[in-house]
């Protein structure tokens, strides 16, 4: 019997059609417009036929840059803008950092996919030391994040943590013009901008777990558009998502809406999902991690169960002197 005649050939999309035009909702950094620009080129080569176009957008969150942001809102400030384009019909999709979209989005909108993640990892970049076990008693690391900063204090109690706030060549130029010794970002924002160079070394899970959804692109858009819902799914990467939806199920059952130091960061190895999380006081004085492993379809249950563990240990304390 010879095989049913399908052709091998035919691109797995060519079912799917999308509409004649794509308004992509983007910020305006360096990085965002990379994001942007990468979505605009993989859905071109997916439909021909389709026009995608970039709205660029300024948020609150990139004209805020002289406080922490989690004192001013959290990661709303960066989607916030985006959304309301969705909403008024002047863009079909925004594209995003899955690391800055707040862990609960509103009804009328959906990620419509998350695509496959790059680097999940923080990068050290040095011009003076290779590594942070390099770093001499005292010398000063710059970073924005309370997830690194209390890591940071916990693992590295000599080492002089301060603030770093801007966007990627912002923070670069301040490391460049001797402000700070050392400073941690996430690998996958540098390798995107094609500055991969500058990454000294790369900080372990178990040295810097990362941020949930580091690493990985969600596109968001309105979710009664379901011509719009269906033409994402290609780009769909279905291990990234499931690792992803653990993570933030972690940060959603833990962080609510105030800025927490908190990491969760999900594998799939050997067909199982793997994931990792920590809560801890901004000076590292106290830190509780947790792991658990399941089936890749129980993501978000694994991630509530981890989330809950967390509080059998008495996150629930951390939380609230965090007010
Ligand atoms: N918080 C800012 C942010 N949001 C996304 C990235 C880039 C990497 C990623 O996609 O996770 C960065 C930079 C950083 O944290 O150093």
């Amino acid at each position: 019997m010879s095989p049913p005649n399908v052709s091998l050939s035919a691109p797995a999309s060519s079912s799917i059609s999308a509409p004649e035009r794509i308004v992509i909702a983007t910020r305006e950094s360096r990085l965002a417009l990379w994001q942007a620009e990468h979505v605009k080129a993989r859905l071109e080569a997916l439909y021909p036929a389709c026009r995608v176009v970039l709205l660029g957008m300024t948020t609150r969150g990139d004209q805020i840059l002289d406080r922490p942001l989690a004192k001013v809102g959290g990661k709303g400030l960066f989607v916030k803008e985006l959304e309301t384009a969705l909403l008024d019909g002047t863009a079909d999709i925004a594209v995003h950092s899955m690391k800055d979209v707040p862990m609960t989005l509103g009804d009328e909108f959906t990620l419509g996919c998350i695509s496959a993640r790059e680097i999940p990892l923080d990068a050290f970049v040095s011009n003076r030391y290779e590594s942070l076990a390099d770093m001499p008693p005292g010398t000063v690391v710059g970073t924005s994040s309370l997830r690194r900063e209390s890591q940071l204090h916990a693992q590295y109690p000599f080492l002089a943590v301060t603030s770093l706030r801007g966007n990627l060549d912002t923070r670069l130029r301040k490391l460049d013009e001797g402000q700070y010794d050392a400073i941690i970002l996430a690998a996958a924002g540098l390798k995107r901008l094609g500055l991969g160079e500058r990454i000294r070394s790369t900080l372990p899970a178990e040295i810097s777990l990362p941020s949930a959804g580091q690493g990985a692109l969600g596109i968001e858009c309105l979710a009664n558009r379901s011509d719009i819902v269906e033409c994402l799914q290609p780009l769909n990467d279905v291990d990234t998502s499931a690792c992803v939806r653990a993570e933030r199920a972690v940060a959603r059952a833990l962080a609510g809406s105030c800025e927490v130091p908190l990491g969760a960061y999900a594998e799939v190895r050997a067909g199982a999902l793997w994931l990792r999380g920590f809560v801890a006081l901004p000076d590292g004085s106290r830190i509780l991690r947790s792991e658990r492993e399941g089936a890749v379809e129980d993501a978000e249950k694994i991630g509530r169960e981890l989330a809950e563990d967390l509080r059998a240990q008495g996150a629930e304390e951390i939380l609230a002197e965090l007010g």
